[in-house]
């Protein structure tokens, strides 16, 4: 496949949610599985509820009234035996339905008279029936779901002890440039590290794992012996900086060295214009310019989608929402623009500079602008930082 160069922001995404296959799964304990990906259709391996059960703490009666209280039921120890016509027993929410119950008299409309009890009952009253939430073998969760707490509890509810989820992509990060320091106050021409700190919290948001994390000068050798290791290992080579062609850009050299090839180089978008997306083999190279905001625009618009494919899910198309704010996009670029959703409607951020982290680090995601001109009260796309 020849590489699509500076093409649309949409077909670069596409291709990035197109090219790589689901990575294998594995099983684990239920508890474990919160915002992991769903391998397989979970199909639940009882009926909910599994038994009839009483939905009140109250009174299960047989037949016609009064009746005589006989016994009590508790939650998770059945009645032996039937409940004959004539006969109630005290009975907890959640505990078995006695067979011959006819319905449930709530404790607090009960009248009791030592042993005799009256109250006005219809039949099936209070009482949860088996299988109204779902029957076994249905599906309860869909394959390619990110499992959130409540999914967890309905797993549990419905039998599982473990279940397959896919393996979380395993990351590998470059990070280039000679004039990254990493700690204390930029002196001398150099600048503080503002990628390698935040790329694991995004990475992580999106379901991978980072496994390595590597600062490379600007020398080619050292690029390329870095990208050959990290392809050994990783599902996902990341890098930053060097995209763009200037005098010590070296990612486009390295990638033909190490046999990789370009799926994606350069979009017109802007922030993030330089951004690049490679193969080699089933492992991603995403190579994110050095600019940080621009960084995290390429991240969400190339990397976001490839991990979604490795980890099988879903790709949604973007919502639409309505900007607050009026927006401008280059002629023939499409521009991310951070901002919030405020009562469902884009309100722009400060600090839109591509070297700015200001107002991306108070932004909930990007409205995309593809027109030149987009006035307050139109529709525009909603991409969503992760949370
Ligand atoms: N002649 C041209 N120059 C540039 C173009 C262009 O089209 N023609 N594109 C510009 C755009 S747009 C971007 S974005 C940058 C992309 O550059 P690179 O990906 O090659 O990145 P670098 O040159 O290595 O760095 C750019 C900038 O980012 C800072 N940086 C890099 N890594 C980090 C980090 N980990 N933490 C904080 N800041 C980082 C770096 O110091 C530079 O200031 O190219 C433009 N140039
Ligand atoms: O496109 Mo660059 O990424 O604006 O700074």
């Amino acid at each position: 496949m020849s590489a699509l160069i500076e093409g649309s922001w949409d077909d670069a995404r596409g291709i990035a949610q197109s090219t790589f296959k689901q990575l294998k799964s594995e099983s684990l304990p239920v508890a474990q599985c919160v915002n992991r990906t769903l391998a397989v259709d979970a199909k639940s391996l009882v009926d909910l509820p599994t038994y009839a059960t009483s939905a009140m703490d109250g009174y299960a009666v047989s037949g016609p009234g009064p009746w005589k209280i006989v016994g009590e039921v508790k939650a998770g120890l059945p009645m032996k035996g039937v409940l004959e016509s004539g006969a109630a027993v005290g009975i907890a929410t959640g505990a078995v339905i006695p067979e011959g119950t006819f319905g449930i008299i709530r404790w607090e409309s009960a009248q009791v008279d030592g042993t005799e009890l009256n109250g006005a009952v219809v039949k099936d009253q209070d009482i949860r029936p088996p299988a109204h939430e779902c029957k076994a073998g249905d599906v309860i969760v869909n394959k390619g779901t990110v499992l959130n707490p409540a999914m967890i509890g309905l797993l549990a509810a419905a039998g599982f002890d473990e279940i397959d989820v896919v393996t979380a992509p395993r990351v590998a990060l470059v990070l280039l440039g000679d004039e990254i320091q990493l700690k204390g106050i930029p002196r001398d021409g150099l600048v503080r590290d503002a990628l390698g700190p935040q790329l694991p919290g995004w990475l992580n948001a999106m379901g991978a794992q980072i496994i390595s994390t590597q600062y490379i000068s600007d020398q080619l050798d050292l690029v390329i012996t870095a990208l050959k290791d990290a392809c050994e290992k990783a599902d996902i080579v990341i890098t930053t900086g060097g995209t763009a062609q200037g005098p010590r850009d070296y990612l486009h050299s390295a990638l033909e060295a190490v046999g990789a090839n370009i799926l994606v180089d350069t979009v017109k978008v802007r922030p993030g214009h330089p951004m690049l997306l490679a193969r080699k083999g089933d492992v991603a190279i995403l190579g994110l310019p050095g600019n940080p905001q621009s960084a995290i625009v390429a991240l969400a618009s190339l990397g976001q989608p490839v991990i979604g494919s490795q980890l099988g899910q879903t790709h949604k198309k973007l919502a639409k929402v309505i900007t607050a704010s009026e927006l401008s996009a280059p002629q023939d670029f499409t521009r991310l623009i951070i901002g919030n959703l405020i009562d469902g409607q884009f309100h722009v951020a400060p600090y839109l500079g591509s070297a700015m982290l200001r107002g991306l680090a108070h932004s909930d995601g990007f409205a995309i602008v593809t027109k030149a001109l987009t006035g307050v009260g139109e529709q525009v796309r909603w991409l969503d930082l992760p949370a």
